[in-house]
């Protein structure tokens, strides 16, 4: 049983993510080609169709070079007058439906393409949200916002434009040389050895600029991240007058950027340098020869002329295929970023999390549990305690000693790497997370309000609750007393992260959510803040509703609380050093005892413990 639990498997899957990705520094086509599959498989006739239009368009593109031979040889030096209106008539309607085909391509390939990028985004978002706990604190937001945004768009080009782009173009080619080779075998031989070299070139070019590319990427997920922090947290910024280094860590970010973009330019312009040469190159090689063949009697000028038209139209394509190269490289360097994220292992998926529970009581064990979120760095030693249902276990201790890692893992955002958390009997290493989170409420010091209105903010914990749930929730925790002051009522916007309530109100909404939710365990971490006393004393009310009949626990900062719970532990260095109820733990005199007596002088009925707000040591 022990080894198959996800603590273990959180640092197995850290492990594997490591490996994973020293294991792919360079995407390669193979590599993302399932991915490939995947996406064009439901798109299959689409592309079917799109390649049936290519061909029919890139089929009219010859036309024209073709009828060059005609016109010159039959029309412009024989004279003969009758086949002008079928060369003509010829190279009219092939130019109409060429266009027509181009038209329908891009519309048709576009559509697609910006469909996908949808498709790809939700998916993506959708399974970075089903993702433990382990794998936000690994990662920075900004980048997985990059992630989920950004990565993505590239893909467009393999169902967009691009692959279609790639593969006519390919197909031009090739017609063109067979053509070629049907008019002058010497002088196709020729220009098809200098192409070759340029085609090497290029497969060359591309291979350094994908690592550019996938250093850019990196890059801009940096910068947009710190970006994001440093807005969000102005506040801060503004208060240690921090504006200039912030913007000197930004304006370093941006010039890193710079210096990729520019690298990535250099290697693009090189490439459209050596294509130019190259084509001189072609164009005097066949010139020189044409004209000794022409001499020799070997080539018409009508087949001269025709022949450099075919040349032209296979060079284009090849130089064409340097852009649609670099923007399919993009793209599967973002769709092997995407695939890594999408190969990250979802909390649900793990195997022996199999267990869904039902409705639960509430009775929660820690059986001799141990805990480390970095090997060989042991937070937690033999914890060991039990909350019976509907009582409130209070978790005091100094800052650093394990609190919230003991609630962590009640919550099951990490599990025990030795002994066990059980809910109703049942170990939270066996449980689906999904069917015990339902019944899991929390309110957190830091309250997470969006940016959105006060009803939306309430009403996430439970999307589907009446008006009147909603109501009688907002008056138990005092949430009408300020919203129906304002102009908007429920509709007004709280502004990011709530900055437009005060701490109370913000507070208080987050109460209003966890009733609403009506969970069987809470998780409390009161705020240390001191709120004047009617605010505190509405809070108190609003929590005492909400903690009445389910197992609660907190973090617990007043004295109310502690007072009147079950239970107390008082955590140290990570074992539970002491445990009773106030009054045993006072009798006894001990490092609650201490705690208490230190900090009762300073805070009326704030219980601070070492290391939190701004405590003098008595
Ligand atoms: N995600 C994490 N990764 C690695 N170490 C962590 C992580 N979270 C916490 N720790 C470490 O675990 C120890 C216990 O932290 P925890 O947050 O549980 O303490 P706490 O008692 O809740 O403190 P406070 O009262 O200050 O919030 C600390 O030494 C901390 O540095």
């Amino acid at each position: 049983m022990g080894a198959e639990k996800p603590a273990r498997g959180g640092n197995i899957q850290r492990a594997a993510a490591a490996e994973l990705s020293l294991k792919r520094p360079k995407p390669k086509f193979r590599d993302v080609w399932p991915e490939i599959k995947e996406l064009v498989k439901p798109r299959k006739w689409l592309l079917v169709g799109s390649f049936c239009l290519m061909l029919v368009n890139r089929a009219c593109s010859l036309v024209l070079p073709a009828s060059f031979k005609p016109l010159t040889d039959e029309v412009f030096i024989k004279h003969h007058m009758a086949i002008l209106p079928e060369v003509v008539g010829a190279v009219l309607l092939a130019t109409i439906l060429q266009g027509i085909t181009s038209y329908s391509l891009t519309q048709l390939l576009s559509t697609a393409g910006q469909r996908l990028i949808a498709e790809l985004r939700t998916k993506v978002q959708a399974h970075v949200g089903r993702l433990p706990v382990s794998y936000y604190d690994e990662n920075r937001t900004g980048a997985l916002v990059a992630r989920i945004m950004s990565d993505v768009e590239g893909v467009r080009n393999i169902i967009g434009t691009g692959i279609v782009d790639f593969v006519g173009g390919v197909l031009t080619a090739i017609l063109a040389f067979a053509y070629l080779l049907m008019q002058s075998v010497p002088m196709t031989i020729v220009t098809g050895v200098i192409m070759t070299i340029f085609a090497l070139l290029v497969q060359r070019a591309f291979k350094t600029i994908r690592p550019i590319f996938r250093e850019r990427a990196k890059l801009n997920a940096e910068v947009t991240g710190r970006l994001t922090e440093s807005l969000g947290g102005v506040r801060v910024v503004k208060g240690y007058h921090a504006e200039e280094s912030e913007s000197r860590v930004f304006a370093g970010g941006v010039e890193k950027l710079l210096n990729n973009v520019i690298s990535s330019l250099t290697a693009q312009s090189l490439m459209t340098l050596s294509s130019t040469v190259i084509m001189g190159v072609v164009g005097a090689v066949v010139m020189w020869m044409g004209a000794h063949a022409n001499a020799a009697g070997k080539l018409t000028p009508g087949g001269y002329f025709s022949y450099v038209m075919f040349l032209a139209f296979m060079t284009a394509p090849l130089i064409q295929l340097v852009n649609i190269g670099t923007q399919l490289t993009e793209a599967m360097a973002g769709l092997d970023r995407t695939r890594e994220v999408l190969s990250e292992i979802e909390e649900d998926a793990n195997a022996a999390q199999h267990h869904a529970l039902g409705p639960i009581v509430g009775e929660v064990k820690f059986n001799h549990v141990n805990f480390s979120y970095v090997d060989d760095k042991p937070v937690l030693h033999d914890i060991n305690f039990e909350s019976k249902p509907g009582t409130v276990t209070a978790l005091v201790g100094s800052s650093g000693s394990g609190k919230s890692t003991i609630i962590s893992l009640v919550c099951g955002f990490h599990f025990a790497n030795e002994g066990s958390v059980t809910v109703d009997g049942h170990d939270l290493a066996t449980v689906k997370l999904s069917s015990y989170r339902g019944q899991l409420g929390v309110v957190l010091q830091e309250t997470f309000l969006f940016d959105g209105t006060i009803r939306e903010n309430v009403v996430f914990s439970r999307p589907d609750a009446t008006e009147e749930q909603f109501l009688e929730a907002c008056r138990i925790a005092r949430v009408d007393e300020f919203a129906e002051r304002f102009e908007d009522g429920y509709q007004t916007i709280v502004g990011e992260r709530g900055v437009k309530l005060s701490g109370g109100q913000r507070q208080r909404l987050s109460i209003a959510r966890a009733i609403l939710a009506d969970p069987r365990i809470l998780i409390l971490d009161e705020a240390t803040s001191s709120l004047d006393s009617e605010s505190e004393a509405m809070i108190q009310q609003g929590l005492n509703y909400l903690m009445r009949g389910r197992t609660t626990f907190v973090i617990a900062h007043r004295l109310s609380t502690i007072r009147k719970a079950d239970q107390i532990l008082v955590v140290e260095q990570g074992r539970i050093v002491e445990r009773g109820t106030h009054d045993e733990l006072f009798a006894m005199q001990g490092r609650y005892y201490d705690l208490y007596t230190r900090q009762h002088g300073l805070e009326t009925n704030l219980f601070l413990a070492p290391g939190e707000g701004d405590t003098v040591t008595a």
